[in-house]
């Protein structure tokens, strides 16, 4: 067995020295439990025995470091090589490896490892964010005792919803394979009461984000609640001429669709758990479903209008010499018109938490 030097490849960070020693399957002596060792002078012998460039042999070399390092090593062996880690005794850039100026032939640069001195500082930069916000997310964590509590009640609240809107969404589809259009006309009377029960839960969602218990924005939030009560309680609750409508089916189904993504999502989000085509689901459906949910509600408004005229339902009283009074019609109508407005806001703030989730998720991903 001959004595013979591997090749060693070498790269630095301001804190560490990173040596790869080309031997495969190193071992060492009984003596020892290292193939490499720090003496006091910064200079390193290293001897194993493995397969290098000229097969089964023994490989030894040393190395003069320009200055001091730390005397621990941290050493891997692995099928392929040895890699070695260094810590300098005080953090800064070399200008290079060795104390004697002419490199040794038997070194080179590690060029998958090999940073210059401002990529180093980079990527050091950008450990150190990484630790504050570590930090700062962990401490947001602890400073809350409630977080539990308020997950737990989250989680509650999703799963109920979850479970009303899958009820309706499922009760529909089947009376719909089962009856075909026939189901659209009592659409009402065999989901109603779950819509009603789901709809006025939906109410906690106003409140959560004025609790601050999510970070959803209160008038999106708010513009989507009011603009569904107006629909179920104001319109089909009290006319029962619009209740065996066909549009109800378009109604409830468009408004389940989307809540048996959306629910789920906020479920494992409330586990903080993700599910690539759940996220995607509940970050897209919205941009067929919102605009067909709004011609749908639109529809409701106008073929109600002429109901309301007749019935004087909700009519506002006005001084004799004005007329009897106001038909409810014209505040419908102008409901009409912030509808339009809602779809506004309401879309230009689901498309922004869609470009938000994605341009979050496209920075984690580098
Ligand atoms: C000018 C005022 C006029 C008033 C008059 C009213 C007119 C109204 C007209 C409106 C007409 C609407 C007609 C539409 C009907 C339909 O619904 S049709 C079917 C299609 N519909 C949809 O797609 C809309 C579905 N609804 C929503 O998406 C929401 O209700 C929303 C408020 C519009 C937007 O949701 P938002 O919560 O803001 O977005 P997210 O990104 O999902 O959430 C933000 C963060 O908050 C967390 N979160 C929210 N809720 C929960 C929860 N319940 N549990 C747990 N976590 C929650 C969520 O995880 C997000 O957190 P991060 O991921 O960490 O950001």
């Amino acid at each position: 067995m001959q004595i013979l030097t591997p090749h060693v490849y070498w790269a630095q960070r301001h804190g560490e020295i990173y040596l790869r020693v080309d031997l495969s399957d190193a071992t060492v002596g009984q003596s020892t439990s290292s193939p490499a060792r720090a003496s006091e002078n910064n200079k390193l012998q290293f001897r194993a025995q493995g397969h290098g460039a000229k097969g089964d042999n023994e490989y030894v070399f040393s190395l003069e470091f320009l200055q001091p390092v730390r005397p621990e090593i941290d050493h891997k062996s692995t099928q392929r090589q040895v890699d070695i880690k260094i810590k300098k005794q005080d953090e800064g850039w070399w200008d290079r490896l060795t104390l004697q100026e002419k490199k040794p032939l038997f070194l080179a640069p590690d060029f998958d490892r090999w940073l210059d001195e401002s990529d180093a500082e980079m990527e050091l930069q950008a450990k150190e964010e990484e630790k504050i916000n570590k930090i700062s997310v962990e401490s947001r964590v602890r400073k809350d005792p409630y977080l539990g509590l308020k997950k737990g009640y989250l989680f509650m609240y999703n799963l109920v919803q979850f479970l009303g809107f899958s009820w309706i969404f499922v009760n529909m589809t089947v009376r719909l394979f089962i009856l075909g259009q026939d189901s659209f006309y009592d659409t009402f009377h065999t989901t109603a009461d779950m819509m009603y029960f789901c709809q006025m839960m939906a109410m906690l969602e106003v409140i959560n984000p004025l609790l601050g218990l999510v970070k959803t924005g209160f008038f999106p939030a708010m513009i989507q609640v009011a603009g569904r009560n107006v629909i179920l309680f104001v319109i089909f609750g009290s006319l029962e001429e619009m209740q065996n409508k066909p549009v109800v089916f378009f109604v409830f189904y468009l408004w389940s669709t989307i809540e048996i993504f959306r629910y789920p999502f906020y479920m494992l989000a409330c586990i903080d758990t993700e599910w690539k085509l759940l996220t995607w689901l509940r970050y897209s459906l919205w941009i067929p479903l919102y605009p067909l949910g709004v011609i749908a509600e639109a529809v409701v408004v106008i073929q109600s209008l002429p109901i309301f005229d007749q019935t004087r339902l909700f009519s506002l009283p006005l001084p004799a010499v004005l007329g009897h009074s106001l038909s409810f019609s014209y505040t419908l109508q102008l409901y009409l018109v912030l509808m339009f407005l809602g779809l506004f806001i309401n879309f230009r703030h689901l498309y922004k938490q869609r470009s938000r989730r994605y341009r979050s998720r496209k920075k984690k991903v580098h």
